[in-house]
């Protein structure tokens, strides 16, 4: 069963952090080993372990570098500190002719070391990974995203982006494990109510930008991502973290109610004066699940009654909860009939075709409703005239009996009864049978009305 990830991006987020957050979700260690080992990528080792945050027992996922492909992604004095810029280029991101060619001509071979690539070579990259095709998908989607946000950035095209720090070995790995957990953990909904980011500045390879950045406001801007900023200083939503929830994010908000079935909690490496933790969570959709009911609705002024009369039939035994027909003046002053359906949602697609192939519609409205219903049991109770089918359902004040119409009907007929008589006599029977005594006037008022009433109660 596919299941409804839920982020809490309270630090902001990360491509680490996503994975650690998944892994300590639940998402198969081993697979995620075998899926990076198949990446035609060099220089890189990880690392899986526990580590504590604010005290708190968190998941950490760290992508070892060699020293050749070592960045500063991590070091705080580098990204925050006043030092003096490490490279002494501040490289455009746009490919010259030459470039381009180097390019094409590591297409074609197996390995890829360096770390300025352009999106081409790496969807190469993750094409000859040994993941699933949807794993591919994702990770390419987020690529892409993040692709489309540098060249907005730098003034380029999207083909000419030269990944710099989110195109190293890191960011692809980090990105293949986020798009491998996810399948592994067969998510298909993800909720993502808002992220919280920093403010200040942020040293990359370009120079010292402001926070957001900018591929992170471009994602945002594109994708319709709830950014909160907060007084923390510091970057803390990540280009790689931003695109990874504007590829997977399938809504911003939450169920109004949900349980847990599980919670998972990745680390950040920089430290700023929050933990650096994403929290992900797999939530239960209460609402969708118990009380989710939706009604279709046709109006419908060409059919006959018998037509109407038989698709009520068809539609009961698909499994409708409710059908009725209200009386309608419609367009042209036609007198027509309103076709009420109410049912649960995975009976939609059975109802809506039953629909449309017995009457005349060409069109069913589809209104999710809220619901609320009391306990209710059915039960079979021996009564003096047979046994009588009926529901007992349960109030804050007590139970109450109500006998079902088709079981009062056949003990009718057995004894040549009038139906009030038969139900009269089975509802006090039943009633008896579950312990529901005569309550007096004072326990039946609860409108505290005066319980003499007055010349005005007539
Ligand atoms: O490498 C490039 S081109 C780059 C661009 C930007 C822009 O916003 S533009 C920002 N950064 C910084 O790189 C690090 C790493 O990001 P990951 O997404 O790979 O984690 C981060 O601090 C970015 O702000 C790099
Ligand atoms: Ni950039």
């Amino acid at each position: 069963m596919s299941q409804t990830l839920y982020l809490e991006c309270y630090s902001g987020i990360s491509g680490d952090m996503t994975v650690a957050a998944l892994l300590d979700l639940g998402a198969d260690q081993s697979v995620l080993e075998t899926a990076l080992k198949s990446l035609p990528v060099t220089g890189f080792d990880i690392v899986i372990s526990r580590v504590k945050k604010a005290g708190l027992d968190v998941c950490d996922f760290h992508v070892k570098l060699d020293q050749d492909h070592e960045n500063h992604d991590h070091d705080m004095a580098y990204l925050h500190g006043d030092h003096h810029h490490h490279h002494s280029d501040e490289h455009g991101h746009a490919h010259d002719d030459a470039s381009e060619l180097q390019h094409h001509e590591q297409l074609q071979k197996k390995t890829y070391s360096h770390a300025n690539r352009g999106l081409l070579e790496i969807v190469a990259i993750i094409r000859q990974a040994a993941i699933t095709d949807h794993a591919k998908e994702l990770a390419i989607r987020i690529f892409s995203i993040i692709a489309d946000a540098e060249a907005k950035a730098h003034g380029v095209e999207r083909e000419q982006v030269h990944f710099h720090e989110v195109g190293a070995v890191d960011s692809i790995v980090d990105i293949v494990a986020v798009a491998v957990c996810l399948d592994n953990l067969n998510i298909r909904e993800v909720i993502v109510p808002e992220l919280y980011e920093g403010r200040g500045f942020v040293r990359c390879q370009h120079g010292i930008i402001p926070i957001p950045v900018p591929a992170v406001t471009h994602i945002a801007a594109s994708h319709g991502l709830n950014l909160h900023l907060t007084s923390t200083e510091g970057e803390l939503i990540t280009p790689t973290g931003a695109a990874i929830v504007a590829a997977i994010k399938t809504g911003d908000q939450l169920p109004k109610q949900f349980t847990i079935e599980k919670t998972g909690m990745g680390a950040g490496k920089r430290t700023y004066d929050r933990p650096s933790l994403l929290r992900a969570m797999l939530i239960t959709d209460k609402t969708k699940n118990s009380g989710g009911i939706f009604k279709l609705e046709s109006n419908i002024d060409d059919c006959g009654g018998e037509i109407l009369g038989f698709v009520m039939d068809r539609l009961f035994a698909a499994g409708a909860r409710d059908v009725h027909y209200t009386p309608v003046y419609m367009k042209k002053n036609r007198p027509g009939y309103l076709l009420n359906v109410i049912c649960k949602k995975d009976a939609i697609e059975e109802l809506e075709q039953i629909i449309f192939e017995e009457t005349t519609t060409i069109g069913i409205r589809r209104i999710q409703m809220e619901s609320t219903g009391l306990r209710r049991t059915v039960k079979r109770i021996l009564t003096s005239l047979g046994e009588a089918q009926v529901k007992v359902c349960e109030l804050e004040s007590g139970k109450r009996i109500y006998p079902e119409y088709a079981s009062v009907a056949e003990l009718c007929q057995k004894h040549r009864m009038a139906y009030q008589d038969a139900y009269h006599i089975i509802k006090k029977e039943c009633e008896a049978a579950e312990g529901i005594s005569q309550r007096t006037l004072a326990e039946l008022n609860r409108f505290e009305l005066p319980l003499t009433l007055g010349p005005d109660y007539n």
